[in-house]
């Protein structure tokens, strides 16, 4: 007791003193020299889940590899006064949070419970979030989660997935053994280097992987034993967190160009030849990369980028949707007039499905799909994308419009927002920027000169305070005759003639479940274009005339168990249909073809996890 007192007295004292980057990382560990060794029985997750051993991230590298602990922790290997000045400082921040935190202030508080039950009891986790999704979605994932990812170095307690680090390179085919569970079914993986619309959070951009992993389990009914969330660690240019001596990952500049490919080609390899049947979900990872390494690895490995292809087929949804709620056929949607602000990973996926679904309505041929660009007039940061655009980004070139055709509608390279959205009168103004308040309210007093009979705006960018106007502003300034969806969610806006403004969620949590749980049933090799065309299709769909004349053109989260088993059936038919179903299970691909429409609803409903207790029995080793 007298010991554990000093030691408390010791800890305590440490924390009054002012701590600097160089102080804290010259102090030598506290060390056990001259007592002997403990002897444990346990190896890799045991130890960590085991309060009398657990060391937390100051298990030393030696120690992390003899007890098969390499990868289950973030890299940086701390000394226990750090994890203390950790825990000191989240502490503190909470209080400030409380007063100066997001529009709930309790929003963070309730993560944390809702974590140390995901902690303690996974079946009892997945219960409160299936059954409260509406409620839940919005602390586990937008736009919580920004937040929980912004401030990961103080609420990390118990590790959750797994980091493969630069500093694992060759280590990688071996330390992908120190997972735990024999089958994986799901990975979201993210290099950290833009969450949401949060920038550079490095090594805690992990908290993306596990929020889209929980919605992955709760809408899809992926088995949680079998799903992973992955931190691919190769430092960070956040100079903040470089800076940060809590910081919990690589204190290094991000590797770039060869070495940067060597670290993912090595984790992709790794994770293929352990588990050879999982989908590999890419997340935030920055544009430069999304699209280089989507065209490296989709036609070898299952994989998707959710931000790049997730997010157009849920656009695509909602701009057909918008299309039906001005009255019209869906096969009108090649007339409208679409601004997109920002051309990133999320836009220019946006703008590539856009113009390919218009060019099929319109003949789908190589005329239409030249023709089909003219609808489009993309914005990013230097203002309207043309063809007289200095090194211009290649993703964003065939948007760049002509400047002959520009000059004769009195626009120019560089056109501001609101310039453009006067000349043009746009249909639709569509924001993946990651600015809030871009949509200003010039922006759109300029909209009422839309020449649509029903405005549509997308404000898609999270987390909240990203989003590009609130529905407030919009429905304020244009009347209730728009529609109007955001990237995280907004309540409905009353009106006060009696009328409420409906705040759709437009966010690719509709689609990207569907696309992960359709491809796992039906074994594809791949996931085609083809399949994430009829996820979309299928969302498009989902909504009746009436509601989407409603302007609720996108489902309520409550139903988003529903819609994933729709539009995971979509996928699997479509797979089926090119080919690249080669079964999963039981279900081998030439029963699988065998199926009716009906059926594969029931195959895809009866393989879908429910958060039940199974009976336990105990059984000697
Ligand atoms: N609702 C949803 O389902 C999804 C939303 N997003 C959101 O989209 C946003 C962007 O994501 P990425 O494309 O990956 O990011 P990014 O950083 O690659 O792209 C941002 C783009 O916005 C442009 N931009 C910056 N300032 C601007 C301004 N003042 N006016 C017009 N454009 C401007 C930039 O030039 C760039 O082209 C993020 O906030 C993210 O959270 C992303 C994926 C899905
Ligand atoms: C929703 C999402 O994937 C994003 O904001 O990045
Ligand atoms: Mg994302």
């Amino acid at each position: 007791m007298a010991m554990l007192l000093k030691h408390v007295r010791a800890s305590s004292s440490l924390l009054k003193q002012h701590v600097t980057r160089a102080h804290l990382l010259s102090r030598p560990f506290t060390t056990t020299e001259g007592h002997r060794p403990s002897i444990v029985h346990k190896r890799s997750l045991d130890i960590l889940h085991d309060p009398w051993f657990n060391k937390g991230t100051a298990f030393s590298m030696t120690e992390r590899d003899r007890l098969d602990l390499r990868g289950l922790l973030p890299p940086n290997v701390m000394s226990p006064d750090l994890q203390i000045e950790r825990f000191m400082v989240d502490l503190k921040r909470l209080e400030v949070q409380a007063r100066d935190g997001p529009s709930d202030p309790n929003a963070l508080a309730k993560w944390r419970i809702l974590n140390r039950l995901h902690d303690r009891n996974e079946t009892m986790y997945y219960k409160v979030l299936i059954a409260k999704i509406e409620e839940y979605a919005p602390i586990v994932y937008t736009p919580t989660v920004g937040l929980v990812c912004q401030n990961y170095s103080g609420l990390f307690r118990r590790p959750r997935g797994m980091y493969f680090s630069a500093e694992d390179r060759g280590e990688m085919m071996s330390m992908v053994y120190n997972w735990p569970a024999e089958q994986v079914d799901m990975i979201v993986v993210t290099d950290g280097s833009r969450i949401l619309g949060l920038g550079d959070l490095g090594v805690q951009g992990i908290g993306i992987a596990i929020g889209k992993l929980d919605l992955y389990v709760a809408a899809a009914g992926i088995n949680p034993q079998r799903v992973l969330p992955v931190m691919i660690d190769v430092g960070t240019n956040n100079e903040k967190l470089l800076e940060d001596p809590l910081y919990l990952g690589l204190q290094q500049h991000r590797l770039d160009g060869d070495d940067y490919l060597a670290v993912v080609d090595e984790f992709m390899e790794a994770v293929f030849t352990r588990w050879p049947n999982v989908i590999v979900q890419f997340e935030d990872f920055q544009s430069k990369w999304a699209f280089k390494l989507l065209q490296r690895y989709r036609s070898t490995y299952r994989m998707f980028n959710d931000d790049v292809q997730g997010t157009a087929g849920v656009a695509i949804a909602g701009l057909l949707g918008a299309v039906r709620a001005q009255g019209r056929p869906m096969i009108d949607f090649p007339k409208q007039k679409i601004v997109v602000a920002g051309a990133g990973s999320a836009g220019i996926g946006v703008l590539n499905a856009a113009r390919k679904t218009m060019a099929r309505m319109l003949g789908n041929n190589e005329v239409a799909f030249e023709s089909a660009k003219s609808q489009f007039w993309v914005v990013d940061a230097k203002g309207l994308i043309s063809e007289g655009r200095e090194n211009i980004d290649p993703d964003a070139l065939p948007f760049a419009r002509n400047l002959k055709e520009m000059d004769r509608q009195g626009l120019r390279e560089g056109a501001s927002l609101v310039e453009v959205v006067k000349q043009v009168k746009p249909d639709v103004l569509l924001g993946l920027s990651a600015v809030g308040g871009l949509f200003s309210n010039e922006v759109l007093e300029a909209l009422k000169g839309s020449t649509s009979t029903r405005p549509a705006i997308f404000a898609m960018s999270n987390p909240t305070k990203n989003a590009e106007c609130t529905p407030e502003e919009a429905f304020s300034i244009l009347g209730d005759n728009i529609i109007f969806a955001s990237g995280s969610p907004f309540s409905n806006v009353d009106l006060g003639n009696g009328h409420i403004g409906h705040c759709n969620q437009g966010n690719n949590m509709y689609l990207f479940p569907g696309i992960g749980l359709g491809t796992l049933l039906s074994g594809a090799r791949i996931i085609s274009d083809g399949m994430l065309q009829a996820a979309s299709e299928r969302l498009a769909t989902y909504m009746s005339e009436e509601e989407v004349l409603k302007g609720v053109i996108f489902p309520s989260t409550s139903r988003i168990r529903d819609i994933t088993e729709k539009v995971a059936a979509a996928v699997i038919k479509e797979a089926l249909e090119e080919d690249l179903a080669e079964g999963y299970h039981g279900m081998d691909a030439r029963e699988l073809k065998k199926l009716s429409e009906d059926e594969i609803a029931e195959y895809v409903k009866n393989n879908m996890w429910n958060p039940e207790y199974p009976t336990l029995v105990y059984k000697k080793e």
